[in-house]
């Protein structure tokens, strides 16, 4: 299993010291959380903290858009270092459009798929796309509750793989903890966003080493 610690509920006042602690604990990518204040009730991280937190980590920066229209902003996340965006299917009109849009930046591209929007909508787009990311909350804050519905989505994005040979990652985000990853990795999740468990934890070592136990029962 990947995890993908969230920043989100880092110490912003210490950006670098905060990645460099995720990956000295093993971290496999650094989640960031872009939000406008207008796709969702909260204002977050944007390129230019993306270009600060570039130099700092060696890992893949997997860059998820909570932005209306995230078309306008694709070019500046890429040049600041994205090495993955992920939109959300229900920001734009134009998902295929602005999917290829990330692919010409020759990064990897995601579709963002939100608890109550049905798979249906990104089924066109599966073949195109590099992840699947799976809300496992409501977006906009960390530290909520596991939405267990959402397990069939991961349980049908896996299938869906397996049959028509398509070749995305599948990434949960949201309510992730020691308590509910195992259900998501059942489930048929491959990368674990978690943002408050991790940053959260007295003893950064051993939340991670509680995570990727899951995949040891
Ligand atoms: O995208 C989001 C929230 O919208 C996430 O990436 C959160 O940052 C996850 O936080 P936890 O639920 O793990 O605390
Ligand atoms: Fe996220």
């Amino acid at each position: 299993m990947k995890i993908a610690p969230s920043i989100l509920s880092a110490d912003f006042a210490n950006l670098e010291k905060e990645v460099k602690r995720i990956e000295k604990a093993g971290a496999d990518y650094v989640h960031i959380d872009a939000m406008d204040g207008v796709f969702v009730n909260n204002l977050t991280l944007g390129p230019n903290i993306v270009q600060a937190i570039r130099p700092h980590t060696k890992l893949p920066l997997d860059c998820h858009l909570m932005i209306q229209n995230p078309e306008n902003l694709i070019p500046a996340f890429a040049k600041a270092g994205a090495d993955i965006i992920s939109i959300h299917v229900e920001a734009t009109n134009h998902i295929h459009g602005a999917i290829q849009l990330i692919k010409n930046e020759k990064i990897a591209a995601g579709v963002v798929i939100n608890p109550g929007t049905p798979l249906a909508m990104i089924k066109p787009i599966l073949g195109d796309v590099d992840m699947v990311l799976v809300m496992t909350v409501n977006p906009g804050f960390g530290g909520q509750t596991f939405i267990e519905s959402t397990l069939s989505k991961i349980k049908e994005l896996k299938e869906l793989r397996e049959t028509n040979n398509y070749t995305y990652k599948i990434e949960v985000d949201g309510g992730i903890s020691d308590q509910t990853i195992s259900r998501a990795l059942e489930a048929g999740a491959d990368i674990f966003v978690a943002g408050s468990y991790i940053f959260g934890a007295t003893d950064m070592d051993q939340a991670f080493k509680a995570l990727r136990d899951a995949e040891h029962v």
